[in-house]
């Protein structure tokens, strides 16, 4: 079995009035970058500071590497490194001035812990450029080499793309992709825009107003979004072979009713069509469907448009 960094049950946490987390159940694996999926207001940031201890939940049990007492739980938390929220930098202070305020604050040994959390940002070449001249992407990934100055096996990243132009966004996906490919670190990070995500993570969890909706892992998620060709034809049976022989690339399935699923080949619809004609099949329609992504988003999760 799967080695479990993190285990949620039945976490609640109620402010005042809202519920912002309505018996949350999560598992995250060893070497899993599991996405957050939800609108604003869904709960993602307050699961995280649950986590993370910022926030205590009204119930339910946190369990982290194994270990579920209080105390052990503290101590476990320090292989954690944590993005939420923007951290405060000083405007006036170079990236390197910054890092160095928060690893003495914060009682980090070493020095060397700071150029190579820089390097692993891609901010080891910014001098003395101070961090009031930066991008917002040099500032959210001086966020993310701050939470991981402490080498941490286990990384919450809330929204860490909110806001970035698509180049910046870009660049956080690989450095994700990176920090879990090779330092092996496991993944929890949330985005209001599933399309962020997408390609990056291997789960998806989706939430809307404090519960989780669905979760899918990414081979389920592309299953759900991908685009194929529906073909409806007088005799699936001898359908297939005439495909098989000229399409020999596009996997299919025959479903009742004499339909046929293809899994490629939008782009030759007419070709298909034709091939099966001459061939004496009779073909009623040929459509291609699915693949929308935003859509199967938003029919998830409802409401509009925010990206
Ligand atoms: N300190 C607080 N006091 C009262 N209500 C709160 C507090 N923090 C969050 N909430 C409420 O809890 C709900 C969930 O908020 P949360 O910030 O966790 O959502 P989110 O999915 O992270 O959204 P966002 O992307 O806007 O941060 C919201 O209805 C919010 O108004």
């Amino acid at each position: 079995m799967m080695h479990c960094i993190l285990e949620i049950e039945g976490l609640s946490k109620t402010y005042r009035e809202s519920h912002a987390l309505q018996n949350i159940h999560l598992n995250i694996a060893a070497g899993d970058i599991c996405a957050v999926i939800g609108k604003n207001g869904a709960g993602k940031t307050t699961l995280f500071k649950c986590i993370t201890e910022q926030v205590f939940p009204t119930a339910g049990k946190i369990t982290l590497y194994g270990k579920s007492e209080a105390a052990e739980v503290r101590q476990e938390r320090r292989k954690i490194g944590a993005l939420i929220e923007e951290p405060a930098f000083f405007p006036d202070f170079t990236a390197r001035q910054n890092l160095e305020y928060y690893r003495q604050q914060r009682g980090i040994a070493g020095k060397t812990s700071i150029d190579q959390a820089l390097k692993g940002v891609k901010l080891l070449t910014t001098g003395k450029k101070k961090f009031k001249a930066f991008s917002l992407g040099m500032k959210q990934r001086l966020g993310l080499a701050l939470a991981l100055m402490t080498h941490p096996t286990f990384l919450l990243l809330d929204e860490p793309t909110n806001g970035l132009d698509p180049e910046g966004k870009a660049e956080i996906r690989q450095l994700i992709q990176t920090l879990n490919e090779e330092k092996k670190v496991t993944i929890l990070i949330s985005s209001h825009v599933l399309s962020e995500l997408q390609s990056v993570a291997t789960r998806y969890v989706f939430m809307d107003q404090g519960r989780i909706v669905e979760q899918l892992t990414a081979e389920e998620l592309l299953n759900k979004t991908r685009k194929t060709v529906e073909l409806v034809v007088n005799d699936s049976g001898k359908a297939a072979p005439i495909l098989e022989k000229h399409f020999p690339d596009i996997p299919y399935r025959i479903l009742p009713d004499h339909h046929i699923q293809l899994f490629g080949g939008m782009d030759k619809t007419d070709q298909i069509n034709r091939v099966l004609y001459s061939q004496g099949i009779g073909v009623f329609s040929i459509n291609v469907t699915g693949g929308d992504l935003e859509e199967y988003y938003l029919s998830l999760l409802g409401g509009e448009r925010d990206a």
